[in-house]
């Protein structure tokens, strides 16, 4: 093979939280979106894993960044850099010709033009010369085995960090969707703010995650409780250690507001979508993915209030990559792909 037709190809799920990168129909890299950069000469420090060390921990020289926020590209540069040192992270010695690099993208179901655009040029500029464009919930749809291209309502409730979105599809197109700032970050955010105003103590937000994902639930009573998780923090007055031990009946307490708020776009979504596809969904059930589907209790809480089977992807924090990557290997066929 010449060298500069050698063609490489990489699906990317570019996520407010997390990155990851599938070739050949395995995950090569699954980071944290996180790239640190030395304030004096701009240039970057650390990406992923590292990079998140590094973040609420570094110095005044240091600048530690997320490039995305609510699902959507923030920072421009940073963001391009990050996808370039990720590539490069993987490509390790063999440095891949810019000219045959095909890249597919997913983006959120509700990003504007200029959201659109913002993921174009940072992967194009990270070296992609073919890039096509993926709408999330599709690609999740994809990664999970439904048959997307098949005459039925499928619904797809994908919790990620900064966006929950939530998508009807049938017959390659998405019918309905809603897409609302609430979702990791929110909740890590409600954990931060409980834990000041009910125990009277500073969290970060690295902490503040780290209870969600030890402790996080969505009901008051668990057939399969988790044991209390024990923190250290700041007291608010005095600044000496505290220790607490967290409950999951307080996170579920806590979390309250937020998840009614995604109850409430479920249930907007739910009532926008044609009959025929309604009761498609109310047989098939509904797809619960992404990380905060993992949330103690959700699948049924969910099932409870709907009346529909709610229930939890296998692996939900690789649904969307994993379509990605398929979705990769059908650009000539998927029309539903962004050029
Ligand atoms: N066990 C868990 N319980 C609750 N939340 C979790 C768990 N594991 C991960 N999370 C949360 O899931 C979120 C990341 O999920 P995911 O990787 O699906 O998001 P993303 O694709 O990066 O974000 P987005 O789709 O909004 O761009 C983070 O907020 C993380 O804290």
């Amino acid at each position: 093979m010449g060298l500069f037709n050698f063609r490489q190809s990489l699906a990317i799920d570019l996520g407010t939280a997390n990155t990851i990168i599938i070739k050949d129909g395995k995950v090569v890299l699954d980071e944290p979106s996180v790239v640190s950069f030395d304030v004096r000469s701009n240039q970057i420090l650390a990406i992923g894993k590292q990079a998140n060390e590094m973040y609420e921990k570094g110095n005044a020289n240091i600048r530690t960044v997320r490039p995305l926020h609510d699902g959507v590209i923030a920072d421009f540069n940073a963001a391009e850099q990050m996808i370039r040192g990720m590539i490069k992270m993987i490509s390790k010695k063999r440095s891949w010709f810019s000219s045959a690099l095909k890249i597919v993208v997913c983006i959120p179901s509700g990003s504007t033009e200029v959201e659109i655009r913002a993921v174009r040029d940072s992967s194009e500029h990270a070296g992609g010369r073919d890039v096509y464009l993926i709408h999330e919930p599709m690609a999740a749809a994809i990664g999970i085995g439904i048959d997307v291209l098949a005459p039925e309502g499928n619904m797809i409730v994908d919790i990620g960090g900064g966006t929950t979105e939530i998508a009807v599809i049938s017959l390659g197109g998405i019918v309905k969707d809603q897409s609302i700032r609430v979702a990791g970050d929110v909740f890590t955010q409600d954990i931060v703010d409980h834990m000041r105003s009910t125990h009277g103590v500073k969290v970060g937000e690295r902490m503040a995650e780290q209870i969600k994902i030890n402790v996080g639930s969505v009901l008051q009573d668990l057939p399969n409780p988790p044991e209390e998780y024990a923190i250290w923090g700041a007291d608010m007055k005095d600044t000496l250690p505290q220790r607490i031990n967290v409950t999951y009946q307080e996170i579920a307490l806590c979390l309250e507001k937020s998840i009614q708020k995604i109850e409430a776009a479920i249930l907007k979504t739910l009532e926008e979508t044609p009959p025929a596809l309604y009761a498609d969904i109310v047989e098939n059930g509904v797809n619960l993915i992404g990380g905060g589907a993992l949330l103690r209790g959700l699948a049924e809480r969910l099932t409870a209030r709907f009346e529909i089977p709610f229930k939890v992807a296998e692996d939900p924090l690789h649904a969307v990559a994993k379509g990605t990557g398929i979705a990769l290997n059908h650009t000539d066929t998927f029309k539903f792909l962004i050029r």
